[in-house]
């Protein structure tokens, strides 16, 4: 698939609240793919569909062992639509995190160390997980996306 430009922090597309996915189409497909393709272009473990353009309630988040966090499960890929967060743990952890439109920085940021959360799959099929440790973290960075909230709103 062809290779999405990313956002920078700045454009209006990262500021805005995303529009909730109604149709499980080809057209949603094609997208995720090309997210997909960017993010490992970009070497990233996630990207939101408001970073490349898009005002789509749709991430894609993914983990693999890194030098901030040796220990990450190795998880392929996954498409998330429609997100909720329905729970959140009272415990914090302090993280370093990276963003891809806001390249070449890192950041100390606090994350709920678990959260319970629902989504749709490319499907419409709904699934509930609880996640932890850096698949948490990452998944909060990306839900922060489609609330139209950065790193930098978060690092104040
Ligand atoms: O690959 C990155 C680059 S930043 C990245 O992958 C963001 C996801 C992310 C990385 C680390 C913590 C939380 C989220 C992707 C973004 F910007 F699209 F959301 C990385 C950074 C820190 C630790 C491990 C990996
Ligand atoms: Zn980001």
């Amino acid at each position: 698939s062809a290779l999405l430009p990313i956002a920078l922090v700045g454009e209006d597309i990262l500021k805005q609240q995303a529009i909730a996915v109604q149709h499980f189409d080809a057209a949603l497909t094609e997208l995720a793919q090309q997210m997909s393709a960017s993010m490992a272009a970009a070497q990233g473990v996630g990207i939101a569909a408001p970073q490349v353009h898009s005002p789509l309630a749709l991430f894609i988040m993914a983990s693999r062992p890194n030098e901030r966090y040796p220990d990450a499960p190795n998880m392929a890929p996954v498409v998330v639509v429609n997100p909720h967060i329905i729970h959140v743990s009272s415990d914090l952890v302090s993280g370093e995190e990276g963003c891809l439109s806001v390249p070449g920085q890192r950041f100390i940021i606090q994350r709920h160390k678990t959260i319970e959360v629902r989504y749709q799959n490319l499907q419409g099929e709904w699934q509930q997980a609880e996640l932890t440790d850096f698949i948490a973290r990452i998944f909060q960075h990306e839900f922060d996306h489609l609330q139209g909230i950065t790193l930098l709103e978060r690092s104040r």
